[in-house]
């Protein structure tokens, strides 16, 4: 039966005719047996059934009472398949490290982002994500227009992997979609994220000044010169356009200054 006949679509629902696409979206995620892994607005299953078959445990978390019962019996003898009826806005996320391989509702990506990515102690180790193309194209701009976008992008590696066609789904969005891959920074700890936080506030609020002068606020020149020219960053160069990837190399050298970075704020449920 197709999915298109058991739910209206609402909030930007498209869902996956192509198992070819959800075949590759589970192999590149290199999701495993041993991984937690969630599907976030799992409808009839199109990408819970590759991942139930790396054999690790699986969340299908799908709000749709109709779809809850069809994932329900179509996975009723997979043991390694939990279905559960909830809101993927408010469905609590596990506390040890976990995956994310999922079709989101295209209405909810910033505010699924912003659940996986805002916290400093987020578990989330890896997701891969079919969004919109132009939402991915946001997120993966090497200097993101945003403060959000820069705090989450400054951390964790987000990755156009590859454009998804509109034809690969019924109802057929407007728009193409894409494969955005995200990826914990390595060497990201509360250290460099209470630096990155620093950083990027303070350039987000004065785009215009010098990266030297706004990192000279907190270290001694010595200092800063050596962390830019680590990163490949001219003193000259104004906020607005050093790279997420330089935020974070800058970042982790400043991190082992003796800097005392100001507390992070205890919610960041916004930036
Ligand atoms: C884009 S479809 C993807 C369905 C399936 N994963 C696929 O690829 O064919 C998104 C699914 O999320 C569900 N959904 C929409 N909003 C939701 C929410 N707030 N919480 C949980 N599920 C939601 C819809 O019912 C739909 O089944």
């Amino acid at each position: 039966m197709p999915a298109r006949a058991s739910a209206p679509n609402h909030h930007g629902t498209h869902f996956l005719r192509s198992p070819a696409v959800a075949a590759d979206l589970v192999r590149s995620s290199g999701v495993g047996r041993d991984d937690l892994v969630l599907d976030l607005g799992a409808g009839a299953g199109a990408i819970t059934a590759p991942l139930a078959a790396t054999g690790a445990r699986v969340l299908a978390v799908e709000r749709n009472a109709r779809f809850v019962d069809r994932l329900s019996e179509r996975f009723a003898d997979t043991g390694n398949v939990r279905v559960i009826h909830a809101d993927v806005r408010t469905v609590p996320l596990p506390r040890r490290p976990y995956r994310v391989v999922a079709n989101i509702p295209f209405a909810l990506s910033t505010a699924l982002l912003r659940r996986l990515l805002q916290s400093p102690t987020t578990r989330m180790a890896g997701a891969d994500l079919v969004v919109e193309w132009g939402f991915a194209r946001r997120m993966t701009r090497p200097s993101p227009r945003d403060l959000e976008t820069a705090w989450w992008a400054s951390r964790f590696h987000l990755t156009l992997r590859q454009r998804v066609s509109r034809t690969c789904f019924t109802p057929p969005p407007t728009v193409d979609a894409a494969h955005l891959s995200i990826r914990p920074r390595p060497g990201v700890g509360p250290r460099v994220s209470a630096s990155l936080w620093w950083l990027l506030g303070a350039a987000y609020s004065s785009p215009h000044r010098t990266v030297q002068a706004l990192v000279a606020d907190v270290s001694g020149l010595r200092r800063v010169r050596g962390a830019l020219g680590a990163a490949g960053v001219g003193a000259g160069t104004p906020a607005a356009q050093v790279t997420v990837d330089q935020w974070a190399a800058i970042a982790r050298n400043l991190a082992e200054a003796p800097v005392s970075w100001p507390a992070l704020p205890r919610s960041l449920s916004r930036v």
